[in-house]
């Protein structure tokens, strides 16, 4: 398969690095408006194949994304210190204008992956410029809120953060909504496991790993200006689910007929992704707080796609 790449910032360049490292395409294509960064990326990623698989790593233009079977949509601008990923809209949606059709006019088939953010915001818009079915314009949501959240689990239990089966819902944001009722270690409830092993999930637990996850891209930010390793591997780990057709639960956002009390809103929860991209929702049962804050979540990515025009 071919995968495309439009903006090769940090982010987009980070996604190639995983999908090369990974070796499950065959080629990947860099495209930004900064043509001169697009092909230093590309040579520096195809200096790293060697060492892992034989992907071919290119930069180009609008043309040679045709026949790509995933294009993903990392242009734009990035936050600053101190500002919210929702501060970035109308800048990021004037680029989706220019960039979605242009993408669409050579690459047609192709399933939308969207980093850039707001991400819900920006996978409505794009599905509303594309006219694809929304089961195809797929935005990597709350994939990278769920990794750190299991992360911090896993090394507050001492297991794999890959044995922790746990999801964030909602926006990809300040509102999002970390799903404890359901979390799991293994195949057991995780308060169950924690007491098992004498390491309870007290009020003050569950206070610093929300923190740790609702507050990490702006530690981050903070410290070195932006986050792309984990979404890097995170939009990696969707081109799988994609490309092998893998069917595997992934929490991504897509535009959602109806959650909670709100309809036609794009947000997070687990979803099955395979080759047509999602192909069936798995929403989760919640406690009644978590069921709030969801809606709270949806309310207000509804009220703010609905503030914009495009
Ligand atoms: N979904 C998620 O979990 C995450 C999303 N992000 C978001 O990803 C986006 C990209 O972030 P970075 O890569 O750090 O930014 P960056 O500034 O390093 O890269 C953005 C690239 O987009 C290019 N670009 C801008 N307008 C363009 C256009 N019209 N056509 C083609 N290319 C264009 C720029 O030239 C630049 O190279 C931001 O919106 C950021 O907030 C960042 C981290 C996590
Ligand atoms: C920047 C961003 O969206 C994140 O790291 O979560």
């Amino acid at each position: 398969m071919k995968v495309g790449i439009v903006g090769a910032g940090m982010v987009g360049s980070s996604a190639g690095y995983a999908l090369a490292m990974l070796g499950i395409v065959s080629d990947i294509v860099l495209v930004d408006r900064n043509a001169a960064l697009a092909l230093a990326q590309a040579e520096d990623i195809s200096h790293a194949v060697p060492f892992v698989s034989a992907t071919t790593v290119i930069a180009g233009d609008y043309a040679d994304l045709t026949g790509a079977g995933v294009v993903i949509l990392a242009a734009g601008v990035s936050q600053k210190p101190g500002e919210t990923r929702l501060e970035l809209l109308e800048r990021n949606a004037a680029v989706f204008r220019d960039v979605v059709g242009e993408v669409l006019r050579v690459a047609p088939d192709a399933i939308l992956l969207i980093a850039s953010n707001p991400v819900d915001i920006m996978t409505q818009v794009a599905t509303r410029l594309s006219g694809l079915p929304p089961q195809r314009v797929i935005g990597s949501g709350t994939i990278l809120d769920s990794a750190r959240f299991r992360s911090l689990i896993g090394r507050h239990l001492g297991i794999s953060p890959q044995s922790v089966h746990a999801y964030v819902l909602g926006e990809h944001g300040d509102s999002e909504v970390l799903g404890w009722s359901n979390a799991r270690a293994g195949s057991v409830s995780l308060q169950s496991f924690a007491e098992q092993i004498g390491s309870p999930l007290t009020d003050d637990v569950r206070q610093s790993i929300d923190e740790g996850v609702r507050n990490a891209a702006y530690k981050i930010i903070n410290g070195k200006g932006a986050t792309y390793y984990g979404i890097g591997a995170g939009l990696a780990r969707i081109v799988k689910a994609i490309a092998q057709d893998q069917r595997d639960v992934l929490s991504v956002s897509i535009v959602t007929p109806h959650i909670v009390d709100v309809e036609d809103v794009a947000l997070s929860v687990p979803r099955i992704v395979g080759a047509d991209g999602v192909v069936a929702d798995l929403i989760p049962e919640l406690e009644a707080s978590e069921h709030t804050a969801l809606g709270r979540s949806a309310a207000l990515l509804k009220e703010r796609v609905e503030s914009i025009k495009f």
